[in-house]
């Protein structure tokens, strides 16, 4: 092994050089990435504002974003790699969990079924979601430049607390409403007999995913209290591992 009179090993150095390069090179594409999705809800936000004032109506709301939020609710799969990869300490399964759920509400409820896509939940969930996001994204964006105002970190620990219940509810309600569609049209689903000799119905599949939200969500919700005591009150959490 080489060794260097100051610092330690050659190889040590070495390391240590590779990792701030990484770091470096993380934080870089991180605050390159929530100034991105800060702007693409503020994007969605401004369009839904301008939308209401200009018609008057929700009609042909969720129609005049359905493309920006697509990409930008699908970008968030990103964040996914983000915590496996280790550049975020965070929990791939919490992530998973709410970004999948999010993707499957978009494009396979939402997009999927033109009849429900004027439904007074659809509006409330995609209210819900734009103020949660833009709030996260431009917290995330502060805190890696190190100029975090208090009023943005206030709100991203507190706001969770009411919207996360009204976005669930938003959610709940569009599945709901989504039910007798996908039972008429039979959609995604696959009846016997046929040449797989598989069956699959997708209305029951949506009454699990339904259900699923009763052990799923209070364990997202109790992951965002735990962090509000952690980054608001100090408090020292030990969280379980993946
Ligand atoms: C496949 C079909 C499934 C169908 C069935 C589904 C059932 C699902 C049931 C659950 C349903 C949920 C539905 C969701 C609804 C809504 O969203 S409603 C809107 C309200 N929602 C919210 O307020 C919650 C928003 N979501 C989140 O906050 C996250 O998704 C999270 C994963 C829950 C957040 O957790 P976490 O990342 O652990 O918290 P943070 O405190 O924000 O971050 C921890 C540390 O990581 C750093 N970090 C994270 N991301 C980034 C980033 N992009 N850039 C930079 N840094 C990041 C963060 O700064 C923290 O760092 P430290 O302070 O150093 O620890």
């Amino acid at each position: 092994m080489a060794y260097s009179e100051e610092d330690g090993t050659v190889e040590e150095k070495e390391n240590n050089n590779k990792k701030k390069t990484k770091s470096a090179l993380a934080t870089a594409w991180l605050t390159f990435y929530n100034i991105a999705m800060t702007a693409g809800w503020l994007v969605l936000a401004m369009a839904m504002m301008r939308f209401y004032i200009q018609k008057g109506t929700r009609k042909g709301l969720y129609r005049s974003i359905a493309r920006t939020l697509k990409f930008f609710q699908t970008f968030a799969l990103v964040e996914v790699g983000h915590c496996a990869i280790g550049i975020v300490r965070t929990s791939v399964i919490v992530t998973g969990v709410q970004v999948c759920s999010r993707i499957f509400m978009v494009w396979f409820i939402t997009n999927s079924i033109r009849q429900i896509q004027n439904e007074e939940s659809v509006i409330l969930f995609l209210v819900v979601w734009t103020i949660t996001e833009i709030t996260r994204y431009s917290y995330y964006t502060f805190n890696l430049l190190h100029h975090l105002p208090y009023f943005i970190k206030w709100a991203r620990y507190n706001l969770f607390i009411v919207l996360y219940p009204l976005g669930v509810a938003g959610e709940l309600l569009t599945i709901y409403a989504a039910l007798p569609f996908v039972r008429r049209s039979g959609m995604y689903s696959m009846r016997l007999p046929n040449k797989y000799n598989v069956s699959f119905d997708y209305y029951y599949c949506l009454i699990i995913a339904m259900l699923s939200y009763i052990p799923l969500f209070p364990q997202l919700y109790f992951h965002m209290l735990r962090q509000r005591r952690r980054v608001l009150h100090g408090e020292v959490i030990v969280e379980k591992d993946d």
